[in-house]
């Protein structure tokens, strides 16, 4: 909410989508059977959850097995890992304008929170997964 009254043109047409799709066809109430209708807002909210992840490190790891080389790091048996999916989610090797609210960033696109874009974890990814 405070990224879209700081930016009154999404909020615009988030507004004008939620009308469109309920009081558009007649209706005046909510009604769940046409939530995937609201395309907009769906991207609204997955760059929200990019943004602002509800769960900035995700729940911390241990290597426990052996020695790992992630990337040029060398990581240690016993090494507690936290992953940043804030710092992650906002990269700008992946993200362009990444510090922009810009929810049309998630048109036309493939990348989903599901947990196969790593750059895009709010729900983190893998075996722990939010189900
Ligand atoms: C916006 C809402 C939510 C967000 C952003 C969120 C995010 C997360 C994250 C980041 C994790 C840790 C994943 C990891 O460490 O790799 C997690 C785990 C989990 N979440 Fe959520 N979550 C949300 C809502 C919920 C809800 C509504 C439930 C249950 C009704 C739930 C149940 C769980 C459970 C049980 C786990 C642990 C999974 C495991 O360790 O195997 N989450 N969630």
């Amino acid at each position: 909410m405070s990224e879209m009254i700081r930016d009154s043109r999404v909020l615009q047409k988030a507004r004008q989508e939620v009308r469109q799709v309920y009081i558009g066809d007649g209706q005046s109430h909510f009604d769940e059977a046409k939530l995937d209708r609201l395309k907009y807002l769906d991207m609204v909210i997955a760059e929200s959850l990019r943004l602002h992840p509800p769960v900035p490190l995700l729940a911390p790891r241990e290597n426990r097995d052996k020695k790992v080389k992630l990337n040029s790091y060398d990581v240690p048996v016993n090494t507690k890992v936290i992953v940043n999916a804030w710092m992650i989610n906002r990269d700008p090797r992946y993200w362009t304008e990444a510090e922009r609210f810009f929810p049309e960033r998630f048109m036309d696109c493939s990348t989903d929170y599901k947990g196969t874009d790593f750059h895009f974890i709010p729900f983190g990814a893998g075996r722990r997964i939010c189900p």
